[in-house]
């Protein structure tokens, strides 16, 4: 099975309710999609999202990077030699984390099909069904405690609430939220880098001490900061977990082995695709600490491959796979069945997609 064709385009799929986090809002999701060829007449696919706060990639950069750089390395290659395709992409390009988890997804799709498995499998087959959490965006208050009585009402057991605008509000954030839903539904918060390591540590100090019985904290200071990441890890007893801080292995083993963070976020998007996620997974697994697996904001295409990651692996224990529920239409035909937090993998070979509508190919 020789790879024949490299083609991008772009899937643009309308938000239910504008996203909001403490670095963006957007209220269209608007991505590129890789399809290869081969000469069999397979197809696979991957998606690369466009989140330049987090990854620098924008979208012509990633078109770019896919068609000038990754595609010329790799037509003509043999998908039988899937070690060095990933060696190839691993090393023709630095950086671009995007285009590389789009590139990466196609090929592990074709993988599957080559040998008639679905990914999941191939990467050890632990689950097939999946609990996703909900993302609240941030808000006033009582817009949040709204939209989680109602994620509540759809079954949610998991919510992940997004803070770190405003650290008086984001208390009041919070405990409206709790407030509102009671306790028996967990809750994590992400402040995507909204923080100083000062104000973490007595933001959450206060979270603990209000007994709003958090899970997690996500990601409370700026990227770059692993210094501060540590001060707050430190000094709280909420565990930390690295979203931003984390890209690549690297990034990993430096934060997992020097108690950077308590845990790590791995996305497809901040490690260049399921190679590089599956070596974060291992890194965690030998430290024996559980991993969460999340997303940027991705159709169901990109999700597709995430949740084939979270099945293959029983270290990701904790999944906040939620964008295709966040988006007001799936054009992706096959690939994993969504049913609000309920995810289930087919076993069809590859992603097991069937049809990608509302693609325009350049
Ligand atoms: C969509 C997912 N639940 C999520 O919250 N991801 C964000 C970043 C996504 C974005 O800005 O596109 C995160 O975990 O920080
Ligand atoms: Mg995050």
């Amino acid at each position: 099975m020789k790879i024949q064709d490299v083609q991008v385009g772009e899937i643009r799929i309308p938000l239910k309710k504008p996203f909001k986090t403490a670095l963006r809002e957007v209220s269209v999701l608007e991505n590129v999609v890789v399809k290869i060829t081969t000469d069999t007449g397979h197809i696979g696919y991957g998606e690369a999202a466009i989140t330049p706060v987090i990854t620098g990639d924008t979208m012509g950069s990633i078109k770019w990077g896919i068609l000038e750089h990754l595609s010329p390395k790799i037509v003509g290659q043999n998908l039988e030699n899937f070690e060095d395709l990933m060696y190839i992409l691993d090393t023709s390009l630095i950086k671009n984390t995007s285009p590389k988890a789009a590139v990466d997804m196609a090929l592990y799709d074709l993988f599957g099909q080559l040998h008639n498995i679905p990914v999941y499998k191939l990467l050890g087959g632990y689950r097939k069904n999946i609990t996703t959490d909900i993302t609240i965006s941030v808000n006033e208050p009582e817009e949040m405690a709204q939209d989680s009585i109602v994620a509540v009402e759809k079954g949610y057991e998991t919510l992940k609430i997004k803070v770190g605008k405003d650290w008086k509000k984001d208390l009041i954030r919070l405990q409206s939220i709790r407030d509102a839903i009671g306790y028996s539904v967990n809750i994590r918060v992400d402040a995507n880098q909204g923080w100083t390591p000062k104000e973490a540590v007595m933001i959450i100090r206060k979270i603990e001490d209000m007994g709003l019985d958090i899970e997690l904290i996500e990601q409370p200071v700026k990227a770059h900061d692993f210094e501060g990441l540590k001060f707050v890890t430190d000094n709280v007893y909420l565990p930390i977990i690295a979203d931003e801080s984390c890209f690549s292995p690297l990034d990993a083993v430096n934060i997992i082995h020097n108690r950077i963070a308590d845990g790590v976020n791995i996305k497809l998007m901040k490690t260049g695709g399921i190679h590089n996620a599956l070596k974060i997974a291992s890194i965690a697994e030998a430290h024996g600490i559980d991993c969460m697996i999340g997303c940027m904001m991705e159709s169901k295409l990109g999700l597709t491959a995430a949740c084939h990651v979270a099945g293959g692996k029983k270290i990701i224990t904790r999944f906040d796979l939620d964008s295709p529920n966040l988006c007001a239409e799936d054009p992706i035909k096959g690939g994993a069945n969504y049913d609000e937090f309920k995810i289930t993998l087919n076993d069809k070979p590859g992603f097991g997609f069937e049809n990608i509508d509302n693609v325009i190919y350049d």
